[in-house]
């Protein structure tokens, strides 16, 4: 596993306020990372910075092979770079299909689609979306009328048509079922098998089910990183984070 983003003294302030401080830490590829944190950790300003929504003050976002500043590209660029990121609410094209939004997110994606081929080739990777985000038996019912799980489930489905190789998921297990969480971290494990996925989140039993390397910021730092018993067990992290409460 090599580095594929690597932050290195990043800071961001807003009115004074230091809300990313000094931050340094990298993500490989593939890798599944969960990101933790209390309010104000600087959790939404990380992937703020990362998608070039937010530039920094000082320092470096390296990405990739030839190691590009992120921090220097537009954030439509760094888009075309191969990052994805979810937001909390899901955003489909209610009045479209499942099929018809995933049909959408393929259009003017990078791939090997030639004019002959282009219509079974969209099919067939259609198809293979929606099963792995598990809707291939909803592909004709109109996004609307999906539950809010099978919502996120579609938009995860509309960002791997892209083929990110990073993709930035906030807090995807908010609002939903027990049995969707589990079926979303199925998901994310299963996309983080073939690229980089960073998943932002507050409730605990989903990152445990992630079983993965876990982050906690706090006050725009990283506060400790390890396994999820690791940081758990760690006297600061408790202090400023589970402690509360
Ligand atoms: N555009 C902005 N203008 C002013 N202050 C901001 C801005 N964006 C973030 N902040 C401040 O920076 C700090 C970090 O905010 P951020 O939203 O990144 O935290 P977070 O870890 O995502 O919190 P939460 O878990 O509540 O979403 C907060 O104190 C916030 O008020």
């Amino acid at each position: 596993m090599s580095a594929l983003l690597e932050v290195s003294g990043v800071s961001k302030s807003f009115d004074g306020f230091k809300a990313i401080d000094n931050l340094s830490f990298a993500i490989g590829e593939p890798e599944l990372r969960a990101v933790i944190g209390p309010n104000g950790a600087g959790k939404t300003t990380f992937m703020d910075l990362v998608t070039g929504k937010t530039r920094p003050d000082s320092g470096t976002i390296r990405w990739g092979e030839l190691s590009r500043d992120l921090t220097r590209l537009s954030e439509s660029r760094i888009a075309r770079e191969g990052i994805g990121r979810k937001f909390q609410k899901p955003t489909v094209f209610e009045d479209q299909t499942v099929w018809e939004n995933l049909r959408l997110a393929l259009k003017g994606t990078r791939g090997p689609l030639t004019v002959l081929t282009y219509r079974r080739d969209r099919a067939e990777r259609i198809a293979a979306l929606a099963e792995e985000v598990g809707l291939s038996d909803h592909l004709a019912r109109r996004a609307g009328e999906l539950s809010h799980g099978q919502k996120q489930w579609l938009e995860i489905g509309m960002l791997l048509a892209a083929e990110p190789r990073l993709l930035l998921v906030d807090e995807p297990a908010a609002g939903m079922t027990s049995a969707e969480r589990e079926r979303t971290t199925a998901m994310l494990v299963e996309a983080a098998k073939t690229r980089a996925v960073v998943v932002v989140e507050h409730d605990m039993e989903f990152v445990a089910r992630l079983n993965c390397r876990v982050t906690v910021l706090h006050e725009g730092r990283v506060l400790a990183e390890g396994s999820l018993a690791h940081v758990t067990a760690d006297a600061q992290v408790i202090d400023v984070y589970l402690g509360r409460g």
